[in-house]
C-alpha cells in the first residue's frame, strides 16, 4: 500500500511573504477554508512574533478551521516560540515549526555565530518548544547548501531534543534534484533515529526545479511536502502544490498517495489568485489558462480523435470543465470542422476545404478567431443578428466617486443603450452590457496587463466568463482600458451559443 504524503500548505505563510500578496485576517480565513476543503494535512497560518496582525490572524485560523493541524513559524527565539504557541491556542492540533540555518552562509554571514553553537540554539529551541505544544518541526534553513555530516548531526540533535517533523529546505532553490534526494536518502541512511521523525521537504523555483526536487525528497523517502497554490512564495516562489500531487496521481510508481480532493485544484487556485491579486501564468502546469487548450493543428486533430494522445490528465480530475480547442493560424481541417460542426455547420470535403483556405487568410491576421468570425466565413449562411456589437461606449469617473457608463449594442439587430454606475468606469461599462444582456453572465476571471512600461501601453484584457456552467474566454487590446474591457466582454459573449447570450 502506498505510503501517506502529508500535505502541508503555505501559502499563507511563504505564499503570503510575496509583495502584494498580503491578506488580512477575514481574507486569510476564506483562504484557509478553502485549503480545508481542498484537504491539506497541515496549515502553516502564519509568523505570529512577526506583527499583531499576523498573530491575530494565527488565532482566528485556528478556530475557523478543524480538520488540518494549524502550524505557527518561528526563528529559534524563545519569544518567537512562546508567541507561536499563544497563537495557537484555539486550535484543536497545533504545530510550532522552528528553526535556525545550517549552511556556512548562514552560520558565519547571518547569525554571525558557530556551527556548535547553532546546534545548541537549536535543541534550546526545540525543547522549549516541545514544553509549550505537543509537536514541533524543526526547519534546518538553507540545508540546501549545508555541510552533510553537521546537517547529519544537527538533524538527528533535534529529533533526540523532541522534533517529531524534520523540515530540510532548499531555501535558495540551489539544489539540482539529483543533489537534492542525495541530501534526504543521506539523512535516511546516517541519522540513527530518524525513524522517531517525517522528512519534509520545502524547495525553492529560483531554478525552476523546485517541483523536481521535491518530488526527488519525497522518491528517497520524505513523506511531508511543504508548497503553496500556485508555487508562490519568496522570490521565485514555492514548489507548487498541484504540480506534485498531480504528479503523484499520474506516476503510480511514485509510491504515495495525497489525501488531496484535486477536483478542488482549479477552484482553490482562482480563489487565492484574486484574494492577492497574484495573476497566473496562462501556461502554468495544471492551473494555467492554456493548460488544457490546444491551439495547433496536429495536436487538434489529435485531441478531438482521442483526448489522451495530447492529455495526461483529464482536465475535471482538476476541476476544469473540459478542454479546449482554440482556432488560430496553426489549426487544421479538424478543429475547423469540429467548430463549424459546433455552430450547425457540419462540413465535409471540398466544402470544407473551400472555408478552411478563407478560414487561413483570415486567421493571418487575426491572433483568436472565435464565433463571429466563423460566422462570418459562411458567408450566406451568416447570423448576423445573433452576433453583439459594441456600437458605442461612453464614460467617466472621478476619485473617490466611482464611475458611470453608456453603452449602445447592436443585439439581435436591434440597437439598445444602457447606463450604469460602478466602483470605477470598467465595473460601470460592464454592468451597462449586463444590463442589455437578456440571458446571465457571471464575469468569473478578469486580468488586465500592460506589455510595456508606458503610460502610452497597450493593454491587454483577458476575461472569462460563465454562462450555463461553461466558460468563454474573451480578449482584447486597446490603449484605453475601458474600452478593452468592454470589447474583452462582448468577445465573449460573441463565442456563447446564440440563446445564452
Ligand atoms: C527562511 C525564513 O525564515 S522564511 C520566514 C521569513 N519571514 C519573515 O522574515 C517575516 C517575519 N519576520 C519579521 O517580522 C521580523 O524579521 C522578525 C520579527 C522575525 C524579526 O525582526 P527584527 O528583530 O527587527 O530583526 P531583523 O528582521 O532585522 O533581523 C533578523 C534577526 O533574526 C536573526 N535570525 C534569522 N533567522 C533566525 C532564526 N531562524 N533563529 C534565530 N535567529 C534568526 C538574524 O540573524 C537577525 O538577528 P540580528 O538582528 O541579531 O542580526
Ligand atoms: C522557514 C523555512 C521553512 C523557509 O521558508 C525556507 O527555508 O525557505
Amino acid at each position: 500500500m502506498a505510503d501517506k504524503l502529508w500535505i502541508f500548505d503555505t501559502t499563507l505563510r511563504d505564499g503570503e511573504q510575496v509583495p502584494g500578496c498580503q491578506l488580512n485576517t477575514d481574507e486569510k480565513i476564506t483562504v484557509a477554508r478553502a485549503l480545508e476543503a481542498l484537504g491539506v494535512d497541515i496549515l502553516e497560518a502564519g509568523f505570529p512574533i512577526s506583527s499583531p496582525g499576523d498573530f491575530n490572524s494565527v488565532m482566528e485560523i485556528s478556530k475557523a478551521v478543524s480538520n488540518p493541524i494549524i502550524c505557527a513559524l518561528s526563528r529559534a527565539v524563545e519569544k518567537d516560540i512562546q508567541v507561536a504557541a499563544d497563537s495557537l491556542k484555539y486550535a484543536k492540533r497545533g504545530r510550532i515549526h522552528t528553526g535556525i540555518g545550517v549552511s556556512g552562509y548562514h552560520i558565519q554571514h547571518k547569525l554571525r555565530s558557530t556551527p556548535e553553537a547553532v546546534m545548541e540554539r537549536a535543541v534550546k529551541a526545540v525543547k522549549f518548544a516541545r514544553n509549550l505544544v505537543e509537536e514541533v518541526e524543526f526547519y534546518a534553513e538553507d540545508a540546501g547548501r549545508a555541510e552533510p555530516g553537521y546537517l547529519v548531526q544537527m538533524v538527528e540533535a533535534v529529533i533526540a531534543a523532541g522534533a517529531r517533523v524534520v523540515n530540510i529546505p532548499d531555501t535558495t532553490g540551489y539544489c539540482l534534484p539529483e543533489q537534492y534526494g542525495a541530501i534526504i536518502r543521506l539523512l535516511k541512511e546516517n541519522v540513527s533515529n530518524i525513524d522517531r521523525a517525517i522528512i519534509a521537504t520545502h524547495c525553492h523555483n529560483d531554478l525552476g526545479l523546485a517541483t523536481a526536487n521535491t518530488l526527488a525528497g519525497v522518491m528517497n523517502g520524505a513523506r511531508q511536502v511543504e508548497v503553496t497554490m500556485n508555487g508562490i512564495g519568496e522570490r521565485a516562489g514555492n514548489t507548487s502544490l498541484e504540480e506534485v500531487v498531480m504528479a503523484i496521481k499520474s506516476h503510480k510508481e511514485i509510491p504515495v498517495a495525497t489525501g488531496i480532493v484535486t477536483q478542488r485544484i482549479y477552484e482553490t487556485s482562482r480563489i487565492i489568485s484574486k484574494l492577492m491579486n497574484m495573476p497566473i501564468q496562462p501556461n502554468k502546469a495544471i492551473v494555467g489558462r492554456n493548460a488544457f487548450a490546444h491551439s495547433s493543428g496536429i495536436h487538434q486533430d489529435g485531441v478531438l480523435k482521442n483526448r489522451e494522445n495530447y492529455e495526461i490528465i483529464d482536465p475535471k480530475e482538476v476541476g476544469v470543465e473540459e478542454s479546449s480547442i482554440v482556432l488560430t493560424a496553426r489549426s487544421g481541417r479538424a478543429a475547423l470542422k469540429h467548430h463549424l460542426s459546433l455552430l450547425g455547420f457540419p462540413l465535409e470535403g471540398s466544402e470544407l476545404d473551400e472555408v478552411y483556405e478563407r478560414f487561413l487568410v483570415l486567421a493571418d491576421s487575426k491572433r483568436d478567431i472565435g464565433r463571429k468570425e466563423l460566422l462570418s466565413l459562411m458567408g450566406e449562411h451568416m447570423d448576423h443578428a445573433a452576433l453583439v456589437h459594441l456600437d458605442d461606449v461612453a464614460y467617466q469617473g472621478k476619485q473617490g466617486q466611482g464611475g458611470s457608463a453608456s453603452v449602445t449594442l447592436s443585439l439581435g439587430g436591434e440597437q439598445k443603450s444602457s447606463t450604469a454606475t460602478g466602483n470605477g468606469p470598467v465595473d460601470a461599462v460592464i454592468r451597462s452590457i449586463k444590463q442589455l444582456i437578456p440571458h446571465q453572465v457571471i464575469l468569473d476571471e478578469f486580468l488586465i496587463q500592460a506589455m510595456t512600461k508606458g503610460s502610452d501601453d497597450t493593454c491587454k484584457v483577458h476575461m472569462r466568463l460563465m454562462s450555463q456552467g461553461k466558460p468563454y474566454h474573451g480578449f482584447a487590446s486597446e490603449t484605453d482600458i475601458v474600452l478593452a474591457s468592454a470589447k474583452a466582454f462582448v468577445d465573449a459573449l460573441n463565442k456563447m451559443p446564440v440563446k445564452q447570450k
